[in-house]
């Protein structure tokens, strides 16, 4: 038994959930205590992440701990039990407020340096680009993915839907996509047959060779390597803006520059400066010299030309509003601050904004304010067309019922840096003309493209170890949940066809009689899966990491109005266990809200559901039946406050995250009292559970009372906020403080 086996890692992160969690631990705390579990927390928030980087920047008493250093540790124990909630991952532009944040506290942190020349910025570079993008998940992620709503959780849904947008047959949204010059097109994918490097070249018209990267492989493991024509981008985007235009359709852009660090704001980038092609071609000079970065969205030209005379910024205003004369209307982000879709690469992820849209019928908010059908632009057609295939079903067959329709779970391959989250170090933006291979120790050519500048160029790998334990894990939960289990993979394409050799492989290990598993394209199996759906039958997606992330919102979206009622847990191949917090993001939105009217509309459901599951580990592996207990009776707490509408509300006034995790706090109480398997265990919660009872009626008044105004707290960061006003914040009810003290003594 390692030194870990006591203890739940939980997570510290960033904006709403890192807010919930002030209020949440202490009333978990006062359980996992009595069952001798400790509950620690680490910090893996942006800002945690940016300090921890830079001790040699920082005064001895302002140096933390690499908190998802150790994690990531932690991530090859066993005993393993880790409560990760969601954090951000950042843009460039988030990377640059943080740091600014964190230099206005005192912390001498360095610029983030846009275009490194000398050692010390390439250092710093280097440092600051560990922690940009995706950078926590792919540490973490040590096993694949299973994403699902609970039983609990469809039924609560079945009693009070969200609300769901009406489709039409005459709505004009629709999903576009390249028809070629896409990764799609080009992709070319091997399978190791022995371990051995590899080496990713580029070849220069006249022959000569410069070596890339370097890549030691393992036996069974598969390469893919793909190239996106920039120049069939570009004109791709500019006949999406036309046509927008001319059939008088909003256009919007829907990219993950945060998970695909380096490709997708590139692409970004493209979209940008053919939408403003006539700002950046008149100040192409000026915006060079400036150091505009059009991967950083249009906010890159406001923040440089910060320190131009006024004349010059109100001509460069001008343009900009010039050219949205002759372009489509742009879906907008928040019409009333006037930010768009282009402003920053991080406000529209494509895996939230897509189900948004689909859910709101079709339709994004217009630079007046109002809801419009829209052009959803998704350069890359492989996943891209699935959408399609929703928004055509949706318009057949109206909008999806949350009341009726079945469910689709996911089991998602993702461990040991999967496929695209592995790409980064191994995608390039192209400088000139030439050829891009792979070719192995001997020289053989294993894949190659010809390449123009400005192409985007990656591979990407997938370890034999990951895909074998996605399978095991496919076929266990059709067995356990009695699901048929539908393997997305394209028959049509080339990485999808090195898998299905091995998925037909691995499937002969397991027990597979009277499963129903089939293997389809995606569009045949979203197609499958929605007609089942609609009648009321479940139907598991097994499917690679990029489809994991995109089909973990989109199906929760519509069955249960949001992805944080998921529950999301990381079976880790070294035995330990990670339970996710839902399978949604860390909610802006909502921080924005809390410091406007101080109500916090974050759903902790995810992190109710997370929890018990960790405490069910627990109870097994080391043996402790009051972890087991409390397991059995959160879940119970649970049920009761998803039966009796305790969960957060959108608007102020109301009950917020403070009050639901009062609610769960009182059921749980109750429900460990009312149990006989430990009566010791219950007589200890019985003086807890009667007093927050009687305490009810004072701790909601309380909590009501904390809201409406503005938060106006001394040392109230965004990025690093003073963990003492957080508690003042989020802690804002005596009664239920008092109680709680009293329960720990
Ligand atoms: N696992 C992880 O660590 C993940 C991190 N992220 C990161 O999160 C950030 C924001 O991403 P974004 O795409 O805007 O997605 P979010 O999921 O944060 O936000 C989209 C919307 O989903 C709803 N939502 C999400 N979680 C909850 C919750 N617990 N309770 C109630 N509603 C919820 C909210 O809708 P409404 O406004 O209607 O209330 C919210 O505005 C980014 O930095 C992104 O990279 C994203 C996904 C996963
Ligand atoms: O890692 C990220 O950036 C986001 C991950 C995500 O959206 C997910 O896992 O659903
Ligand atoms: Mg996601």
């Amino acid at each position: 038994m390692s030194s870990n086996a006591n203890t739940i890692y939980y997570t510290l992160t960033d904006e709403a959930p890192s807010l919930a969690t002030c209020s949440l631990l202490p009333i978990v705390r006062t359980f996992t205590s009595a069952a001798n579990i400790d509950v620690k927390i680490t910090d893996i928030s942006l800002a945690g992440r940016i300090l921890s980087g830079f001790p040699d920047y920082l005064a001895e008493e302002q140096r933390v701990q690499d908190g998802l250093a150790f994690l990531g540790e932690l991530t090859q124990d066993p005993d393993a039990n880790i409560i990760k909630l969601p954090n951000i991952s950042a843009s460039v532009p988030q990377l640059k407020d943080c740091i600014a944040e964190l230099q206005g506290q005192g912390y001498a942190l360095p610029d983030y340096p846009e275009t490194p020349e000398t050692d010390e910025e390439k250092d710093v570079a280097a440092r600051y680009s560990k922690v940009l993008g995706s950078a926590v998940n792919p540490v973490l992620r040590e096993g694949n993915s299973d994403r699902r709503a609970p039983g609990a959780v469809k039924q609560f849904v079945k009693k009070f839907p969200h609300s769901m947008g009406a489709w039409s047959m005459a709505s004009r949204s629709h999903a576009d996509y390249m028809r070629g010059g896409d990764f799609y097109s080009a992709e070319q994918s091997f399978t190791m047959a022995q371990a051995g490097d590899v080496r990713i070249e580029f070849v220069s018209p006249d022959g000569t060779v410069s070596v890339k990267k370097e890549l030691p492989l393992l036996e069974g493991e598969v390469v893919d390597s793909m190239r996106m024509s920039a120049k069939a981008l570009r004109e791709f985007l500019e006949e999406t803006m036309q046509d927008a235009k001319d059939s008088g359709v909003m256009w919007s852009l829907h990219v993950k520059a945060t998970m695909m660090k380096v490709s997708h704001p590139i692409v970004f980038g493209h979209a940008v400066t053919v939408f403003y092609k006539d700002l950046f071609e008149k100040h192409a000079a000026l915006f060079e010299e400036l150091g505009v970065n059009p991967n950083n969205g249009l906010s890159s030209v406001y923040e440089k030309i910060e320190s131009l005379p006024r004349s010059k910024r109100e001509e460069i205003a001008q343009d900009i509003h010039d050219c949205y004369e002759h372009r489509p209307e742009l879906a907008m982000v928040d019409s009333v601050k006037g930010i768009t879709n282009l402003h920053v690469p991080s406000d529209v992820i494509v895996d939230a904004s897509m189900p948004a849209m689909i859910r709101n019928g079709g339709k994004m908010w217009g630079p007046d304010g109002k809801p419009k059908d829209t052009k959803a632009v998704m350069p890359e057609s492989t996943y891209s067309v699935l959408y399609q295939e929703m928004i055509n079903f949706c318009k057949t067959n109206g909008a999806f019922d949350p009341t009726t329709c079945g469910t689709v779970p996911n089991v998602g391959l993702m461990a040991k840096k999967a496929e695209e989250y592995g790409s980064h170090d191994k995608t390039f933006e192209i400088e000139e003309e030439g050829v891009m291979r792979v070719v192995d120790a001997s020289g053989n050519v294993l894949t190659q493209h010809d390449v123009e500048p400005g192409d985007i160029w990656r591979a990407c790998q997938t370890k034999d170890e990951a895909i074998r334990d996605w399978v095991k894990l496919a076929v266990t939960r059709s067995r356990q949940s009695d699901t048929p289990v539908i393997f997305w993979l394209d028959r049509n394409r080339a990485h999808d066809i090195e898998l299905i050799k091995k998925v037909n492989t691995y499937l002969k290990d397991h027990d597979t009689d009277g499963l129903d598993i089939r293997i389809m394209t995606y569009v045949e199996a979203i197609r499958r899966s929605m007609e089942r759906m609609i009648r009321g039958s479940d139907t598991i997606s097994a499917t690679g990491n990029v489809l994991r992330d995109y089909l973990t919102d989109l199906f929760p979206i519509m069955e249960l109005g949001t992805s944080a009622k998921m529950l999301s847990i990381v079976p880790m191949l070294k035995g330990g266990g990670m339970y996710e917090t839902g399978a949604g993001g860390s909610a802006p939105k909502h921080v924005q809200q809390l410091q406007e009217e101080n109500h916090l509309r974050w759903d902790s459901l995810g992190e109710f559901l997370a929890l018990a599951v960790s405490l069910e580990d627990m109870g097994i592996k080391q043996d402790n039946q009051a972890a087991a207990i409390l397991a059995k009776t959160l879940d119970t707490a649970t049920g009761k406050l998803l039966e009796n509408n305790k969960s957060p509300s959108r608007k102020v006034g109301e009950l917020d995250n403070r009050g639901s995790h009062f609610y769960l706090g009182l059921y749980w109480a109750q429900a460990v009292a009312a149990q006989d398997e430990d009566p010791a265990l219950a007589a200890k919660f019985a003086p807890l559970a009667e007093a927050l009872a009687g305490a009810e009626e004072a701790i909601i008044s309380e909590l009501e009372q904390a809201q409406g105004k503005p938060v106006q707290e001394e040392g109230y960061g965004y990025y690093h906020a003073d963990r003492a006003a957080v508690k003042r914040i989020m802690r804002a009810s005596p009664s239920l403080n008092a109680i709680l003290a009293d329960a720990n003594t």
